[in-house]
Order: C-alpha cells, then sequence, then structure tokens
C-alpha cells in the first residue's frame, strides 16, 4: 500500500490531499491558463488566415469550402476564444470550444485531403493538432487528453481503410503515435510541475498561518479570521464571541521548572483548547500564555457556557512535572459596526478583570 500511493503522488502528486486543496488547485489552474489560451488563440487565428491564402494557391479543389473553413471558420472559433478569455463568466463557453475545435479541425482535414495525392502534403495540420492540443492550447490535461483522443478515433475512422498504400499507412501511424505521445508526455509534466509548485506554496501559506511552538493559529492567522468573521456579522447579522485565555502565573513554572517544562505545558495546554471546541471555532496563540478563540454564531451566554466547560477540562488535567494549571478568561460578544482592535480589547478588559478578581475566573464585558 505505501508503494501504491508512492507511485500514485508520483503520477498525480495531488492524490490522498484533501478535496478542499484539490479544488483550490483546479480553480487556480484554469485562471493561470487564461493568458496562454488567449494569446496562443490569436497566434493561431493569424497562422490559419495565412494558411488559408496560402491554400488557395496549392490546390482547386474545393476552394470555396477550403475558404470557408480554414480562412472564416477556424479563425473565427478561435476569436471567440480569445474574446471570451477576458469574460469570467463566460469561460465555460470557451472551453467547449476550444475542446472541440481541434476535432472539427481534423476532421475537416481529412474531408478536404483524404485519398487524394494531396494528403501527404496536408496531413502535418493532422499531426500538429494534435501537439497544439496537448502542449500549446492550454487545455488541462485531462480536458486535452479527451480531445486528442477524439481527433485521434476520428483520425483512425477516417485513415484505417485501404486507400493508403502500407508503407504510407505505418508511417502514418507512427506520425500520429509520436504526436500524440509527445503531446502527452510534455502536457502531463507541465501539470505535475505545477501541481507539486502549488502544493509547495499551499505548505508555505500553511506554515506562516502557524505558531511554531504549539501549531496552532498565529496571532496574524486569527485576525483574519476575525476580520472575515466581523465582515459576516455585519453582512448578516449573526453574532459571534471571541475569548481571550491567559494561563495563570505562568512565569513560575519556567521559574520553578525550566523553560523547556513551560513549553511543554503551552503545547498540552494548546492540544486541550483545540480538542475542547468545535471544528468551526479558531484556536490561535497570539503569543507567551495568552489565547484567542474565536467562536462563531454564539452569543456572549454561548461563550460563557463552552468556556466554563473548558475551564472544568483545564482544571482536572494534569500536565506534565507541574501537575494543576489554571487560566482566567475574558469573553466579549461582537458588537455590530465595532472595529477588530476594540472587540479585542473589550475581551482583553475582561480577562484582566478576571486576573484581579483572583484568576481562574470567567469574565464578560
Ligand atoms: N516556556 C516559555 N515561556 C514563555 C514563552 N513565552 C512567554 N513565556 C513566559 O511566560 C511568562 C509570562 O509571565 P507573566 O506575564 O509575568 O504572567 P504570569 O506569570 O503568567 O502571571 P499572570 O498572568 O499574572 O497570572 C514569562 O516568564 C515569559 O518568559 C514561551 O514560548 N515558552
Amino acid at each position: 500500500m505505501p508503494l501504491f500511493n508512492a507511485l500514485a503522488r508520483s503520477l498525480d502528486p495531488l492524490h490522498g490531499v484533501q478535496a478542499a486543496t484539490r479544488q483550490a488547485f483546479d480553480h487556480w489552474y484554469r485562471q493561470a491558463k487564461i493568458p496562454q489560451i488567449r494569446y496562443v488563440a490569436f497566434l493561431t487565428m493569424a497562422l490559419y488566415l495565412i494558411y488559408a491564402a496560402i491554400e488557395q494557391n496549392v490546390t482547386s479543389e474545393q476552394v470555396l469550402a477550403r475558404f470557408i473553413v480554414h480562412g472564416l471558420m477556424v479563425p473565427g472559433a478561435l476569436l471567440a476564444v480569445g474574446v471570451l478569455s477576458f469574460q469570467p463568466s463566460r469561460q465555460r463557453t470557451m472551453f467547449t470550444i476550444l475542446t472541440v475545435a481541434p476535432v472539427c479541425t481534423a476532421a475537416a482535414n481529412l474531408h478536404f485531403n483524404f485519398g487524394t495525392p494531396l494528403f501527404v502534403h496536408f496531413a502535418p495540420e493532422i499531426y500538429l493538432n494534435l501537439m497544439w492540443t496537448f502542449a500549446v492550447s492550454g487545455l488541462t490535461l485531462r480536458q486535452a487528453l479527451a480531445t486528442a483522443s477524439a481527433s485521434v478515433l476520428v483520425i483512425l475512422v477516417v485513415t484505417l481503410d485501404h486507400s493508403l498504400e502500407p508503407g504510407m499507412q505505418r508511417l502514418h501511424l507512427i506520425w500520429i503515435l509520436a504526436s500524440f505521445s509527445f503531446g502527452l508526455l510534455s502536457a502531463f509534466l507541465l501539470e505535475r510541475a505545477h501541481k507539486r509548485m502549488f502544493l509547495h506554496q499551499d505548505r508555505l501559506a500553511l506554515s506562516a498561518s502557524l505558531d511554531g511552538l504549539t501549531g496552532l493559529w498565529n496571532r496574524s492567522r486569527m485576525e483574519r479570521f476575525l476580520a472575515e468573521e466581523i465582515a459576516r456579522a455585519n453582512r448578516y447579522g449573526t453574532p459571534f464571541s471571541v475569548v481571550l485565555i491567559d494561563i495563570d502565573h505562568f512565569k513560575s513554572v519556567n521559574d520553578t521548572h525550566g523553560h523547556a517544562v513551560g513549553d511543554s505545558v503551552l503545547r498540552q495546554f494548546a492540544t486541550l483548547l483545540r480538542d475542547s471546541v468545535r471544528v468551526l471555532d479558531k484556536v490561535g496563540r497570539l503569543g507567551g500564555e495568552e489565547f484567542l478563540i474565536v467562536l462563531p454564531e454564539n452569543d456572549a451566554a454561548q461563550a460563557k457556557q463552552a468556556v466554563q466547560a473548558l475551564q472544568q477540562r483545564i482544571n482536572g488535567f494534569a500536565f506534565d512535572r507541574v501537575q494543576r494549571k489554571t487560566a482566567s478568561f475574558g469573553i466579549a460578544e461582537y458588537r455590530p459596526g465595532e472595529s477588530l482592535d476594540s472587540l479585542l480589547e473589550r475581551a482583553d478588559q475582561a480577562m484582566y478583570r478576571a486576573k484581579a478578581s483572583g484568576r481562574d475566573r470567567i469574565e464578560a464585558l
């Protein structure tokens, strides 16, 4: 099983990661591809216009139909892709055109040229089309694979009859195999590199949000959570509360048992907090022996109930070496319109009131 997982991860670096991370990658990757799609669409459109002009001098067969397809329809579709790439709400249409167009272009080529002596000269468009789909177009690997497979199916259905002599037939097949496999490999390697880069960035962003000692959220991440909660409360009128927690007489832990034991108490305290709250609550360490919990959708009374349960758990816990330790709690329910600083200031005042009243107490402001 570990071997299977390692293999799966080397093929797909996102194998086994959370669904939310995969979704975030998909969203980011599609957006990152938009400029490529735009520039490639405009360049390919220009090249098709030149191709259509040259084609008129090369053959006198189906001149009008060729011009309509290569001088109007294909450039028109590519122009539409380029223009739609500027409109985020129309991206689904843009991707649909981009996935269907290469198949239609391959079919048009076969329609005009297969079975005529000119096929030898026009066949490169088919092979280039496969490479373009995978490596140039800007489609994701999955989209490109679906499009190129459909193109190959059309090509094989049309060309696997006996109108090509055996030697030519084999050459034709090896060109299809080469362009498909080179294209597939380059698209796969590119997408894998992007996935690895995304994961790396994601981990960096996460570690920049965590407190190094306890693994809880750090102060700046907690302030961002608070800003989001404030925006939600102002918009929907839902209540929420914050709890500031300070371990009592923590200095004596360091003084009596040393800094390492102090660190261990902080880590155990952090685990207690994390294990005692709901999944949607956010727990962070502001610094030193001071912690903050954000309780979404809880008013002060509900927050007090939650904090009482937490206080009981802390008071009943045996910390390594130190045994019993208490904490002081300051609760503040958000008041509509107030600032983040003012909310934290009230929680701080409540916590200091708890300290001043003898510690191991809960106060609300
Ligand atoms: N071990 C350890 N100690 C820390 C850390 N950060 C801060 N401290 C210590 O925490 C202690 C905080 O002490 P004080 O602010 O005086 O408060 P206290 O002793 O907890 O007393 P009250 O808060 O008034 O109950 C100081 O001795 C700091 O050195 C840390 O990361 N690890």
